[in-house]
C-alpha cells in the first residue's frame, strides 16, 4: 500500500526568489480546477480506501501538487537546462521539447538550453554526438513532425558519464522524457550528482505508448497511438466482412500491458476478440480460442482478433526471448503464430478462411500527436519547468485524476500499470467483444 513518506517529493533547497509569474498567482485557491501549492491531493478516491487506513485527515497519503510556486529555487537568469528523450518513439516528444523551451524562454527568462541527442549516449564523449541549442525559434514548429528532434536511443549509459557533460556544461536541470527506463536512469543520475554534492534538479515527463506508468490516468501519447491502431482493426474488419470466412487479425504494440489493444477495439467497436498479456489464454480444447473462433466464423461468417505483442508468450515454442539494449524482453511474434494456428484449426475442420493478418507495429507510434495529447504535452512540460524551476528533482510530473501532481521517481517505478482483469476496463472490452471471460 502507498504511504505517506512514498509521496514525499525532495527539493534542492529553499525558494528564495521571487517567481516571475508569481502575479498570476495571487487570486488563485483550491477549487475543482486548482490546487494551491500550500495544500496536498489526497491518494486515495474511495472512503473504503481511505477509511481502511484509520488515520486522521492530514495524516493520509497524499500527493504535492504540480503547478507554479510564488517563489523559485533557480534564478531564471544564471540557469542552464538540458533535454533529453530516452526509449522507444512516442507521439508528442516533439511537443514536450516544444512546450518546455518555450516555458523556460517566454515566462522564466532561461536563456540556456540544450538538448542531447540520442539519449543518455548524447552525454558520453566517446558516442561523439553533438549538443544542440534549443531556442523558441528551433522549436516552434517542431511538433508537426512525429518522433523526436533530438533523437533517441536504448542501452545503458555509466551515470558517472552522464553526470560529468552535466558538470562540463554547468547544466542546473535535466529534463528526462522517457518510460520506466528512462526514470531507473535519471534516479542513477539523481544518485552521483549527490555524492557529488551537486546542485541539479532531474524531473522527467512519463513517455510511453503502452500507458505502463503507474499512478497516472495517461501518459502522453497514448490516445494518439491507440487512435492510430483503430485504423488496423478497421481495416481488418473491412478485410474480414468481404470475404468467405474471413478472419481479420490485428497484432498491435503492448510489452506487458494490453491497453492500446483494449482502447482501440472500443473505439472501433468492431473485435470478436482481444488477447492481451494480463489475460492468458488457452488456445486448444473445446473451450480454447480456436475452437471459440472456428464456431464464430460458421455462425457469422468473419471475425476479427486483436492481439497485443506480449499476450500468448508461453506458445511460442522453442525461442528464448531476447533483450534489447535495455534490457526489456523481445517477444516471440504472437501474430504469426496465431495466424497459423487459425488457419490450422480451420482447415482441420473443413471451415473455409481467410486469414489477412495486420502489423502496424511502428506505425502507430511514429505519427504526430493529435490534438489532445498535444495540449496534454503542452501542460506536461508547464508543469515539469514549474516543478524543475521550484528546486524539486527525483520527480515526475503527471496528470492524476484530472490533478497535476508530482510523484518521486522510485514510486514511479515500483510497478507497472497493467490492464486489471478484474477492473472496469477489461470488463468493458469484454462487453464489447462479447468473448468469454476465459478461455480454458
Ligand atoms: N534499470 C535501468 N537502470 C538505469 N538505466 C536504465 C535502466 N533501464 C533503462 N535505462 C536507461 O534508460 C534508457 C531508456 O530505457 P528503455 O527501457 O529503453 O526505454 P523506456 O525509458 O521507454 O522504458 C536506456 O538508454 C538506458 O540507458
Ligand atoms: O523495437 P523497439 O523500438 O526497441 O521498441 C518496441 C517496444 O517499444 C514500445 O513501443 C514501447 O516501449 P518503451 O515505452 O519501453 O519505449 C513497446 O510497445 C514495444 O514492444
Ligand atoms: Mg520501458
Amino acid at each position: 500500500m502507498v504511504s505517506h513518506e512514498d509521496l514525499a517529493v525532495r527539493t534542492l533547497g529553499p525558494c528564495r526568489i521571487d517567481s516571475p509569474l508569481a502575479e498570476r498567482l495571487v487570486a488563485r485557491e483550491t477549487t475543482q480546477h486548482s490546487v494551491v501549492e500550500e495544500d496536498r491531493i489526497l491518494f486515495d478516491d474511495t472512503i473504503s480506501m481511505a477509511g481502511g487506513r484509520d488515520l486522521p485527515v492530514e495524516q493520509l497519503p497524499s500527493l504535492e501538487p504540480g503547478g507554479p510556486r510564488k517563489r523559485i529555487y533557480f534564478d531564471p537568469a544564471k540557469t542552464r537546462v538540458g533535454i533529453v528523450t530516452c526509449g522507444g518513439l512516442c507521439p508528442g516528444l516533439n511537443d514536450v521539447i516544444r512546450g518546455l523551451v518555450l516555458e523556460l524562454s517566454r515566462h522564466y527568462g532561461v536563456r540556456r538550453i540544450v538538448g542531447f541527442r540520442n539519449g543518455y549516449r548524447g552525454f558520453v564523449p566517446r558516442y561523439g554526438e553533438d549538443v544542440v541549442d534549443l531556442t523558441p525559434e528551433v522549436v516552434m514548429h517542431i511538433d508537426d513532425e512525429g518522433g523526436t528532434i533530438l533523437g533517441t536511443s536504448r542501452g545503458e549509459q555509466d551515470p558517472e558519464e552522464v553526470v560529468d557533460a552535466l558538470e562540463r556544461l554547468n547544466i542546473n536541470i535535466l529534463f528526462v522524457i522517457g518510460g520506466d527506463g528512462t526514470i531507473r536512469g535519471a534516479m542513477d543520475v539523481v544518485r552521483v550528482v549527490g555524492e557529488r554534492g551537486l546542485k541539479v534538479a532531474v524531473v522527467g515527463i512519463p513517455k510511453t505508448i503502452d500507458n505502463d506508468i503507474p499512478y497516472i490516468d495517461q501518459s502522453f501519447g497514448f490516445q494518439t497511438a491507440m487512435a492510430e491502431a483503430t485504423k488496423s482493426i478497421h481495416a481488418a474488419s473491412v478485410e474480414a466482412r468481404s470475404a468467405p470466412g474471413g478472419i481479420g487479425l490485428v497484432k498491435l504494440m503492448g510489452r506487458h500491458s494490453g491497453f492500446i489493444a483494449c482502447y482501440a477495439t472500443l473505439a472501433k467497436d468492431d473485435a470478436d476478440y482481444v488477447l492481451i498479456p494480463e489475460v492468458p489464454f488457452a488456445l486448444d480444447g473445446e473451450r480454447g480460442l480456436l475452437e471459440h473462433l472456428r464456431q464464430r466464423v460458421q455462425e457469422r461468417g468473419h471475425a476479427v482478433v486483436v492481439v497485443a505483442e506480449g499476450a500468448g508468450q508461453e506458445y511460442i515454442e522453442g525461442e528464448e526471448p531476447g533483450r534489447d539494449a535495455s534490457g526489456n524482453v523481445r517477444f516471440g511474434d504472437i501474430g504469426r503464430l496465431l495466424r497459423k494456428r487459425i488457419v490450422e484449426h480451420l482447415d482441420a475442420h473443413g471451415v473455409e478462411n481467410n486469414v489477412r493478418y495486420f502489423d502496424p507495429s511502428y506505425a502507430i507510434r511514429s505519427v504526430p500527436a493529435n490534438p489532445f495529447d498535444s495540449a496534454y504535452c503542452l501542460r506536461l512540460a508547464h508543469a515539469a519547468v514549474h516543478a524543475a524551476m521550484a528546486g524539486r528533482t527525483e520527480v515526475i510530473v503527471a496528470r492524476r485524476r484530472r490533478r497535476f501532481v508530482h510523484i518521486p521517481m522510485p514510486l514511479a517505478v515500483s510497478r507497472r500499470n497493467h490492464v486489471d482483469p478484474l477492473g472496469d476496463l477489461w470488463l468493458s472490452v469484454l462487453e464489447a467483444t462479447g468473448q468469454p471471460v476465459r478461455f480454458e
